[in-house]
């Protein structure tokens, strides 16, 4: 018998028979998934499938029409802390007049539903200056985002999700439309900020070559036309190893 895995990670997001519909359409059925701290998840299925939909259910902006969601083991009716998640839109395009700098849409990430007309303190300008430098565009905060390129644009909303220093990235299609070199060195990006920060990924792709590399060759579980690959916190580190570096500090 395989010896059972020790985890000792929180629990990040909880499906239990999740079902959605439009209208007479139904897209989602009886989904029940579990994504645990630090686990890597990619979502994978042809178009219709209902990707996003179920990606907007777990940011909030679908309601589950059955079933239960639950976000950080909290039921996602009483849900507050949403600064803790970071959330990535698919097509992000700008229009290439849209007057914002990089600076500015990187610091838009701060702003929520409290904290809409709050100044912007120094720490917030701290903030804003790590994510740039963890996107490397550092460079050009001060370019007019209708200007970059789409690869250079998608770092930047990766920065503005990266800005609150979120537990969990929530990513739909993050290289769609970009060419294979950048989408290489963005997977590069993203599965070293996996390796080297505590943070937990889900993330929409059509890539199955990166999600195979990086999650292995078979999906963990499916619903309908949704796979489900994952890389398992506990395969990055094991509880007496996390307590270990703790320790340490
Ligand atoms: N606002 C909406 N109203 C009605 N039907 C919708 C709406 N949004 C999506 N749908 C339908 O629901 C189904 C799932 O859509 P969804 O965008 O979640 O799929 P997806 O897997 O993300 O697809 P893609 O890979 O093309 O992005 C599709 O048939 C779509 O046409």
């Amino acid at each position: 018998m395989e010896p059972e895995v020790q985890d000792c990670h929180q629990s990040i997001i909880q499906l239990n028979k999740v079902s959605f519909s439009y209208r007479d359409q139904q897209v989602i059925r009886d989904l029940n998934f579990s994504v645990k701290e630090r686990d890597f998840v990619g979502i994978v299925g042809s178009n219709g499938a209902g990707k996003t939909t179920l990606l907007r259910m777990i940011v909030g902006l679908l309601p589950a029409a059955e079933g239960a969601i639950e976000l950080f083991g909290t039921p996602i009716r009483k849900f507050k802390d949403w600064e803790r998640i970071g959330y990535v839109p698919q097509k992000n395009a700008f229009n290439p007049l849209f007057p914002a700098t990089v600076r500015e849409v990187v610091m838009s990430g701060l702003y929520n539903r409290k904290s809409l007309f709050k100044r912007l303190s120094r720490q917030d300008q701290q903030k804003c200056d790590d994510a740039l430098e963890v996107m490397r565009i550092q460079d050009i905060a001060d370019k007019r985002i209708g200007a970059l390129s789409g690869g250079q644009q998608q770092r930047v909303f990766l920065a503005r999700a990266l800005i609150n220093r979120p537990d969990l990235l929530i990513l739909d299609e993050p290289t769609i439309g970009i060419d294979a070199e950048t989408q290489a060195g963005f997977f590069d990006l993203i599965t070293h900020m996996h390796a080297r920060h505590h943070m937990t990924f889900l993330m929409v792709t059509h890539d199955l070559d990166m999600v195979k590399d990086y999650l292995g060759e078979s999906p963990v579980s499916q619903n309908g036309k949704i796979q489900f690959f994952v890389r398992h916190s506990h395969e990055i580190e094991n509880c007496a190893e996390e307590d270990l570096q703790h320790s340490l500090v």
